[in-house]
């Protein structure tokens, strides 16, 4: 091909490429084709995130961004995302993003999607639980599995938006309904209370958090949040009183956070930071890269209940291994046993929300 024909076939690339559809706004580019140049296509995972307008769904954008796994980001959200959209696409880093507004444009947000991560759905205000959020978030998660189950079955999905411990099973139900359900890949995301229980535990140590290793697992709401400070990495023993103080806050560190927001949400940035690294995790595992371990809430048998959070082992599939709990000492048997009753109504609760 001599250069000018090669000239040519760049600018028509270029120009299908940055040709506004009518469902979807991409770069929040209108330049004609001639005006810019071709992009390199780095390879790379395609990611979309379902809420990406919200507290957590922003910040999220910023840092898949600058993820350099990610070669395509669809930014999809009821309200808000052209804006999101045109801003986030000015940054300088490799991947491409479009956004997607309305139940109208969610197909386009979700096909071909190999993650999806899921912070849509209302936050908590002060004196709520997490349940109390189900009947809003419930029907929410329920549409956008649905939207997935259509268009990209075979993605990974992280599920943010609470109740965890009630969302993940909806997904799962809608996944099995529609005959696309695969346990590897669909994580409920408990980041943040292993990203806290880090914080936390260093703290208490004087250690830097970076160097801290705490396995949190049950689910994501209340006694339901055990962390296992028998096993923290490196190895170190605490106190009873130290124990308790930091299994407390641990489990409300979420409840922290909305208090001091006084109404205005819950956490936000630290969620999205949590995200991300789990979301960065998921997508080194589907890379092939060995050893990626982290705490998630997934379907499970590492005890008599069909979800539970704990140590994984992320690869290719997703979900490769779940790790067993380990030794217990008495306080977590007892911790165990507590987040198990509780759980077991949420699951149920997730589970019956779909069949009925
Ligand atoms: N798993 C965790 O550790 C964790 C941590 C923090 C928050 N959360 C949960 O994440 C969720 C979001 O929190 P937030 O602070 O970002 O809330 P937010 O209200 O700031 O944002 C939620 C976003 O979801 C969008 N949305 C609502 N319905 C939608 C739909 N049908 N499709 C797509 N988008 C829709 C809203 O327009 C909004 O932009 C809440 O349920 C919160 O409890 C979970
Ligand atoms: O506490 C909440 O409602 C949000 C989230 O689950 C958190 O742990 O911060």
């Amino acid at each position: 091909m001599d250069s000018s024909s090669e000239a040519h076939r760049r600018i028509a690339t270029i120009a299908a490429h940055l040709r506004p559809s009518s469902s979807q706004m991409e770069n929040g580019c209108s330049l004609s084709g001639a005006n810019c140049r071709a992009k390199g296509g780095a390879p790379g995972f395609k990611v979309a995130i379902l809420g990406a307008a919200g507290g957590i769904g922003q910040p999220l954008a910023l840092l898949m961004k600058m993820n350099p796994l990610v070669s395509v980001l669809h930014l999809y959200d009821i309200v808000n995302t052209p804006g999101i959209t045109a801003d986030v696409s000015h940054m300088d880093t490799g991947a491409v993003v479009r956004g997607f507004v309305g139940q109208p444009q969610l197909e386009d947000a979700l096909t071909g999607m190999d993650l999806v991560i899921i912070p849509a759905g209302v936050p908590r205000k002060p004196g709520m639980t997490r349940d109390d959020l189900f009947n809003i978030n419930a029907g929410i998660v329920k549409n956008l599995c649905e939207g997935i189950a259509k268009c990209c079955p075979k993605a990974t999905v992280n599920i943010i938006s609470n109740p965890v411990n009630s969302t993940v099973p909806i997904a799962a139900e809608v996944f099995k309904r529609a005959g696309t359900y695969d346990p590897k890949r669909l994580l409920g995301v408990t980041m943040l209370d292993v990203v806290r229980a880090n914080t936390f535990v260093a703290e208490v140590l004087g250690l830097d958090p970076r160097e801290v290793d705490v396995p949190v697992v049950g689910g994501h709401a209340g006694v339901t949040i055990l962390p296992l400070l028998s096993q923290v990495k490196p190895s170190c023993n605490f106190t009873k009183e130290e124990i308790e103080y930091i299994t407390n806050r641990i489990q409300n560190g979420g409840t922290e956070v909305v208090e001091a927001k006084a109404g205005a949400g819950s956490a936000t940035l630290s969620m999205a930071y949590a995200a991300v690294k789990f979301a960065d995790a998921c997508l080194r595992g589907l890379r092939g890269d060995a050893g990626v371990v982290e705490c998630a809430f997934v379907d499970s048998q590492v005890t008599e209940l069909p979800f539970f959070a704990s140590k994984v082992r992320l690869g290719r599939n997703g979900v490769e291994e779940i790790h067993q709990l380990g030794p217990l000492n008495e306080y977590e048997r007892a911790g165990l046993e507590k987040a198990k009753k509780e759980l077991s109504g949420s699951i149920e609760k997730g589970v019956a929300f779909v069949r009925k």
